[in-house]
Protein backbone atom coordinates (compact mmCIF):
# COMPACT_ATOMS: atom_id res chain seq x y z
CA UNK A 1 0.00 0.00 0.00
CA UNK A 2 1.23 3.50 -0.78
CA UNK A 3 0.02 6.76 0.68
CA UNK A 4 -0.32 9.84 -1.51
CA UNK A 5 -0.82 13.43 -0.41
CA UNK A 6 -4.61 13.19 -0.56
CA UNK A 7 -4.37 10.60 2.20
CA UNK A 8 -1.88 12.44 4.37
CA UNK A 9 -2.84 13.06 7.98
CA UNK A 10 -2.80 16.78 8.80
CA UNK A 11 -2.05 18.05 12.29
CA UNK A 12 -2.49 21.80 12.73
CA UNK A 13 -0.66 23.10 15.79
CA UNK A 14 -0.61 26.47 17.46
CA UNK A 15 2.68 27.84 16.16
CA UNK A 16 6.13 27.00 14.79
CA UNK A 17 7.42 26.11 18.27
CA UNK A 18 4.64 23.55 18.71
CA UNK A 19 5.41 22.07 15.27
CA UNK A 20 9.09 21.73 16.17
CA UNK A 21 8.25 20.12 19.53
CA UNK A 22 5.86 17.63 17.92
CA UNK A 23 8.51 16.74 15.33
CA UNK A 24 11.12 16.27 18.07
CA UNK A 25 8.77 13.89 19.88
CA UNK A 26 8.20 11.97 16.64
CA UNK A 27 11.95 11.75 16.07
CA UNK A 28 12.39 10.32 19.58
CA UNK A 29 9.54 7.83 19.21
CA UNK A 30 10.77 6.71 15.77
CA UNK A 31 14.07 5.66 17.34
CA UNK A 32 12.42 4.09 20.43
CA UNK A 33 9.92 2.16 18.32
CA UNK A 34 12.73 0.42 16.46
CA UNK A 35 14.64 -1.10 19.37
CA UNK A 36 17.05 -3.04 17.15
CA UNK A 37 19.33 -2.06 14.30
CA UNK A 38 20.01 1.31 12.76
CA UNK A 39 17.27 3.88 12.31
CA UNK A 40 17.66 5.77 9.02
CA UNK A 41 16.39 9.33 9.08
CA UNK A 42 16.53 12.01 6.36
CA UNK A 43 16.59 15.61 7.56
CA UNK A 44 14.98 18.46 5.68
CA UNK A 45 16.83 21.64 4.81
CA UNK A 46 16.06 25.34 4.75
CA UNK A 47 15.06 27.41 7.75
CA UNK A 48 12.03 25.51 9.10
CA UNK A 49 13.90 22.62 10.81
CA UNK A 50 16.17 24.96 12.78
CA UNK A 51 13.77 25.09 15.73
CA UNK A 52 13.57 21.29 15.69
CA UNK A 53 17.36 20.98 15.73
CA UNK A 54 17.59 23.34 18.71
CA UNK A 55 14.93 21.40 20.63
CA UNK A 56 16.50 17.99 19.91
CA UNK A 57 19.88 19.31 21.05
CA UNK A 58 18.52 20.20 24.49
CA UNK A 59 19.95 17.76 27.08
CA UNK A 60 16.46 16.75 28.28
CA UNK A 61 15.47 15.80 24.71
CA UNK A 62 18.82 14.49 23.41
CA UNK A 63 19.07 11.99 26.27
CA UNK A 64 15.85 10.35 25.08
CA UNK A 65 17.52 9.29 21.81
CA UNK A 66 19.90 6.35 21.49
CA UNK A 67 22.14 8.21 19.02
CA UNK A 68 24.35 5.14 18.56
CA UNK A 69 21.55 3.65 16.45
CA UNK A 70 20.70 6.73 14.39
CA UNK A 71 21.96 7.16 10.82
CA UNK A 72 21.29 10.64 9.50
CA UNK A 73 20.93 11.58 5.85
CA UNK A 74 19.65 14.66 4.04
CA UNK A 75 16.67 15.15 1.77
CA UNK A 76 18.57 17.74 -0.21
CA UNK A 77 21.63 19.95 -0.20
CA UNK A 78 22.67 23.17 -1.83
CA UNK A 79 25.77 22.55 -3.95
CA UNK A 80 28.03 24.81 -1.92
CA UNK A 81 31.30 24.30 -0.08
CA UNK A 82 31.22 22.65 3.34
CA UNK A 83 30.52 25.29 5.97
CA UNK A 84 28.82 27.72 3.53
CA UNK A 85 26.02 29.69 5.18
CA UNK A 86 23.47 28.13 2.78
CA UNK A 87 24.55 24.55 3.46
CA UNK A 88 21.80 22.44 5.00
CA UNK A 89 24.40 20.22 6.68
CA UNK A 90 26.23 23.21 8.16
CA UNK A 91 23.00 24.32 9.78
CA UNK A 92 22.22 20.86 11.20
CA UNK A 93 25.81 20.47 12.39
CA UNK A 94 25.86 23.80 14.19
CA UNK A 95 22.47 23.46 15.87
CA UNK A 96 22.24 19.71 16.51
CA UNK A 97 25.01 17.38 15.44
CA UNK A 98 27.79 19.15 17.31
CA UNK A 99 25.74 18.85 20.50
CA UNK A 100 24.64 15.21 20.58
CA UNK A 101 26.49 11.91 20.85
CA UNK A 102 25.94 10.68 17.31
CA UNK A 103 28.96 8.78 15.95
CA UNK A 104 30.56 10.81 13.14
CA UNK A 105 30.37 7.85 10.74
CA UNK A 106 26.59 7.80 11.09
CA UNK A 107 26.09 11.32 9.76
CA UNK A 108 25.95 11.34 5.98
CA UNK A 109 26.11 14.82 4.45
CA UNK A 110 25.59 15.05 0.71
CA UNK A 111 29.04 15.56 -0.83
CA UNK A 112 29.69 18.79 -2.74
CA UNK A 113 33.28 18.39 -3.87
CA UNK A 114 33.47 17.08 -7.46
CA UNK A 115 30.54 17.74 -9.79
CA UNK A 116 26.88 17.63 -8.80
CA UNK A 117 26.29 14.63 -11.06
CA UNK A 118 29.22 12.65 -9.65
CA UNK A 119 28.32 13.58 -6.09
CA UNK A 120 24.70 12.50 -6.65
CA UNK A 121 26.05 9.07 -7.70
CA UNK A 122 28.34 8.98 -4.66
CA UNK A 123 25.45 9.77 -2.32
CA UNK A 124 23.32 7.09 -3.93
CA UNK A 125 26.15 4.62 -3.23
CA UNK A 126 26.22 5.80 0.41
CA UNK A 127 22.48 5.17 0.70
CA UNK A 128 22.78 1.78 -0.99
CA UNK A 129 25.50 0.73 1.46
CA UNK A 130 23.34 1.73 4.42
CA UNK A 131 20.33 -0.04 2.89
CA UNK A 132 22.35 -3.16 2.03
CA UNK A 133 21.13 -3.41 -1.57
CA UNK A 134 21.33 -1.52 -4.84
CA UNK A 135 17.62 -1.81 -5.62
CA UNK A 136 14.76 -0.61 -3.44
CA UNK A 137 12.54 -3.44 -2.26
CA UNK A 138 8.85 -2.91 -1.56
CA UNK A 139 8.09 -3.55 2.11
CA UNK A 140 11.65 -2.82 3.22
CA UNK A 141 11.86 0.98 3.44
CA UNK A 142 15.10 2.84 2.87
CA UNK A 143 14.11 5.41 5.50
CA UNK A 144 12.33 5.04 8.82
CA UNK A 145 11.60 8.75 8.69
CA UNK A 146 11.90 11.43 6.00
CA UNK A 147 11.37 15.05 6.98
CA UNK A 148 10.38 17.46 4.24
CA UNK A 149 9.73 21.18 3.94
CA UNK A 150 7.56 23.14 1.55
CA UNK A 151 8.75 26.03 -0.60
CA UNK A 152 6.51 28.93 -1.54
CA UNK A 153 6.74 27.67 -5.14
CA UNK A 154 5.57 24.18 -4.09
CA UNK A 155 8.99 22.52 -4.11
CA UNK A 156 10.03 20.03 -1.50
CA UNK A 157 13.55 18.72 -0.86
CA UNK A 158 15.08 20.16 -4.07
CA UNK A 159 12.31 18.86 -6.30
CA UNK A 160 11.59 22.20 -7.98
CA UNK A 161 8.93 22.93 -10.60
CA UNK A 162 10.08 22.17 -14.14
CA UNK A 163 13.24 20.24 -13.17
CA UNK A 164 13.97 17.01 -15.04
CA UNK A 165 14.72 15.23 -11.74
CA UNK A 166 10.95 15.20 -11.16
CA UNK A 167 10.69 12.51 -13.84
CA UNK A 168 13.38 10.29 -12.30
CA UNK A 169 12.01 6.80 -11.78
CA UNK A 170 15.13 4.83 -10.87
CA UNK A 171 17.98 6.86 -9.37
CA UNK A 172 17.76 7.58 -5.65
CA UNK A 173 19.57 10.92 -5.82
CA UNK A 174 19.43 13.57 -8.55
CA UNK A 175 20.51 17.08 -9.46
CA UNK A 176 18.41 20.22 -9.76
CA UNK A 177 19.46 23.64 -10.97
CA UNK A 178 16.46 25.87 -10.37
CA UNK A 179 16.53 29.35 -11.91
CA UNK A 180 14.24 30.51 -9.13
CA UNK A 181 16.45 29.58 -6.16
CA UNK A 182 20.12 29.98 -5.30
CA UNK A 183 22.64 27.22 -6.04
CA UNK A 184 22.59 23.97 -7.89
CA UNK A 185 21.17 21.23 -5.63
CA UNK A 186 21.38 17.54 -4.87
CA UNK A 187 18.08 15.95 -3.92
CA UNK A 188 16.48 12.67 -3.02
CA UNK A 189 14.20 11.58 -5.85
CA UNK A 190 10.54 10.57 -5.60
CA UNK A 191 11.38 6.81 -5.55
CA UNK A 192 13.88 7.26 -2.69
CA UNK A 193 11.42 9.33 -0.64
CA UNK A 194 8.66 6.83 -1.36
CA UNK A 195 10.77 4.08 0.24
CA UNK A 196 9.90 5.26 3.74
CA UNK A 197 7.91 4.22 6.78
CA UNK A 198 6.93 7.78 7.56
CA UNK A 199 7.20 11.10 5.71
CA UNK A 200 6.59 14.27 7.72
CA UNK A 201 6.15 17.70 6.16
CA UNK A 202 7.00 20.63 8.43
CA UNK A 203 5.13 23.72 7.25
CA UNK A 204 5.03 26.98 9.17
CA UNK A 205 4.32 30.63 8.46
CA UNK A 206 1.62 32.50 6.59
CA UNK A 207 3.72 32.70 3.41
CA UNK A 208 3.01 28.96 2.99
CA UNK A 209 -0.81 29.30 3.01
CA UNK A 210 -1.43 28.91 -0.76
CA UNK A 211 0.97 26.00 -1.24
CA UNK A 212 -0.12 24.17 1.91
CA UNK A 213 -3.70 24.31 0.66
CA UNK A 214 -2.60 22.78 -2.65
CA UNK A 215 -0.42 20.19 -0.89
CA UNK A 216 -3.36 19.09 1.24
CA UNK A 217 -5.41 18.59 -1.92
CA UNK A 218 -2.66 16.42 -3.42
CA UNK A 219 -2.25 18.88 -6.29
CA UNK A 220 0.09 17.01 -8.64
CA UNK A 221 0.96 20.18 -10.54
CA UNK A 222 3.29 21.18 -7.71
CA UNK A 223 6.29 18.94 -6.94
CA UNK A 224 5.39 18.42 -3.27
CA UNK A 225 1.89 17.29 -4.27
CA UNK A 226 3.38 14.24 -6.00
CA UNK A 227 5.12 12.82 -2.92
CA UNK A 228 4.11 9.29 -2.00
CA UNK A 229 5.30 6.94 0.73
CA UNK A 230 4.95 3.21 1.16
CA UNK A 231 4.26 4.09 4.78
CA UNK A 232 2.40 7.07 6.19
CA UNK A 233 2.49 10.79 5.40
CA UNK A 234 1.91 13.40 8.06
CA UNK A 235 1.74 17.17 7.63
CA UNK A 236 2.65 19.15 10.74
CA UNK A 237 1.55 22.71 10.11
CA UNK A 238 1.09 25.73 12.30
CA UNK A 239 -2.12 27.72 12.33
CA UNK A 240 -0.54 30.49 10.30
CA UNK A 241 0.36 28.15 7.43
CA UNK A 242 -3.08 26.55 7.62
CA UNK A 243 -4.67 29.98 7.17
CA UNK A 244 -6.33 29.81 10.58
CA UNK A 245 -4.78 33.02 11.84
CA UNK A 246 -4.34 36.38 10.18
O1 LIG B 1 15.53 25.28 -0.43
C1 LIG B 1 14.90 24.65 0.36
O2 LIG B 1 13.62 24.99 0.66
C2 LIG B 1 12.71 24.15 1.34
C3 LIG B 1 11.83 25.06 2.20
O3 LIG B 1 12.69 25.85 3.02
P1 LIG B 1 12.21 26.78 4.23
O4 LIG B 1 13.36 27.72 4.45
O5 LIG B 1 10.98 27.48 3.79
O6 LIG B 1 12.00 25.88 5.40
C4 LIG B 1 13.41 23.10 2.17
O7 LIG B 1 12.50 22.15 2.63
C5 LIG B 1 14.53 22.45 1.36
O8 LIG B 1 15.11 21.39 2.07
C6 LIG B 1 15.53 23.52 1.11
O9 LIG B 1 16.76 23.09 0.62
Amino acid sequence: MTTDMRHAVVDVLEDADAVAMKMAELFISTVKDRPEGKVRIALSGGSTPKKLFAILARPDMARQVDWSRVELFYGDERYVAEGHADSNHASARELLLSKVAIPAGQVHPMPTTTTAKEDAALYQATLQKAYGATELEAGRPLFDLVMLGLGTDGHTASLFPGESVLEEKKAWVGVADPSTAPHERLTLTYPAIASSSLVVFLVTGDNKVPMLARLRQGDGSIPSGRIVSEGKILILADRAAAGERS
